[in-house]
């Protein structure tokens, strides 16, 4: 669901922001260090519970502030309400959906869908696996309802197991417990992992097929360990190895998303442009998929398209964006280069982030044309 309304204070260096974004494309342009970036900083932290670009949540805190307060309005029926505050001096990060104090991100995760697609996304392919298995638990999260409560109790098993290793004791009987614990879960979580793969793989196929024809490219799931073998029986038979490096070597917990073409890993083969595309196929894809199964929309936050994509392949991505019904915030320093792309039945916000001497930014809706 869209966000209707943002309120941002003590973000980096924007100013108090009070605004009511368009439920489909908006485009955000401003000058070089002007706060384009930080506005989808503040939008991903209301989603994500974390920057994605800072380590530590405090240095998004304006300088001379004492906290940084983001809150978020979605448009469903009644309003969800999304606030997160973190102080400074507290290492507390205080997260609210519809008013209730939450725990967990995941309860941030579930409520505000969202895939960012900046430069760094697109180190994907040839970054390590845990940023693919990232995107592919995404997915799985989003659309399996079980997946959560598997991952928890996988992760729980993985831990004391890798502490008994660790320890170097010999307790057999609990190193037993454990591992029972952890291939129940590991191969639900494997289950789950690889009936999400099979419903988007012909979504990804068409997705890059649209954006551009590459057709030896192949996605292929790994589980993590041997698939001839269970993975009760690969733990008991790691234990001596798993002992001397201290942590368990095979496991859902090494499961990759392999992208090759004519059966090179793609990162060999294709160039710089063509990576980015099928990094935002596979981006597009999740969106796709999303709302397919769910019905629900996810929100894509787009930092510097311009310069990310040349003309024909920024024309045909936000085509996508357009048949997706999605709600999009994508920046740019020129708003002219990204204003001409969409039918005139597409709603279209324009933001303009104007910057003063001391640096301070101030976000300006500067024009509206909806259907
Ligand atoms: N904690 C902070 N407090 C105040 N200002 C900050 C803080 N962190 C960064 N800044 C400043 O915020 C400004 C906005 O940075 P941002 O990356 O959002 O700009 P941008 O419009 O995306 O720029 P570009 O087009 O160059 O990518 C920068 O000038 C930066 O120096």
């Amino acid at each position: 669901m869209p966000i209707e309304r943002l309120v941002f204070q003590g973000l980096r260096n924007l100013q108090a922001l009070d605004v009511s974004p368009g439920p489909r494309i908006n485009l955000i342009s401003g000058a070089n260090g002007s706060g384009k970036t930080s506005l989808l900083e503040g939008i991903h932290i209301l989603g994500m519970g974390r920057s994605f670009r800072a380590r530590r949540l405090p240095q998004v805190i304006t300088h001379d502030a004492d906290a940084v307060t983001l809150h978020g309005r979605l448009s469903t029926d009644p309003p969800t309400t999304i606030g997160i505050r973190r102080q400074r001096d507290h290492s507390d990060l205080l997260m609210k959906v519809s008013g209730e104090k939450v725990e967990r991100i995941a309860d941030l995760v579930e409520t505000l869908p969202m895939q960012l697609i900046n430069p760094d996304a697109f180190r994907l392919l040839e970054g390590p696996p845990a940023g693919r298995r990232e995107f592919l638990d995404w997915g799985v999260f989003h659309v399996k309802h079980d997946f959560i409560g598997a991952w928890q109790r996988f992760r729980r098993a993985l831990k004391h197991r890798n502490a008994l290793l660790r320890h170097g004791r010999m307790d057999d009987a609990s190193l037993n417990v454990w591992e029972h614990e952890l291939a129940q879960w590991g191969n639900r979580l494997d289950e789950l992992r690889a009936e999400w793969v099979e419903a988007f793989l012909p979504v990804f196929e068409e997705t890059l097929e649209g954006l551009i024809s590459m057709p030896g490219l192949r996605l292929r799931y790994s589980r993590g360990w041997d698939r001839q073998r269970e993975l009760a029986d690969v733990l008991h038979q790691a234990r001596d190895t798993d002992r001397q490096m201290g942590f368990t070597q095979q496991g859902p917990q090494r499961a990759d998303l392999g992208i090759r073409l004519n059966k090179r890993p793609a990162v060999e083969v294709l160039s710089r442009g063509q990576q980015k595309l099928v990094v935002s196929a596979l981006k597009l894809a999740q969106g796709r998929l999303l709302e397919r199964t769910t019905g629900r929309t996810c929100l894509y936050l787009i930092d510097d398209l311009p310069a990310e994509l040349d003309r024909t392949h920024r024309a045909v991505f936000c085509q996508w964006l357009e048949r997706m019904q999605c709600q999009a915030f994508i920046t740019s320093v020129d708003h002219e280069v990204l204003a001409n792309l969409w039918q005139d039945t597409t709603p279209v916000a324009m933001f303009h982030v104007k910057h003063d001497a001391e640096g301070a930014g101030q976000l300006q809706a500067i024009d509206r044309q909806t259907s």
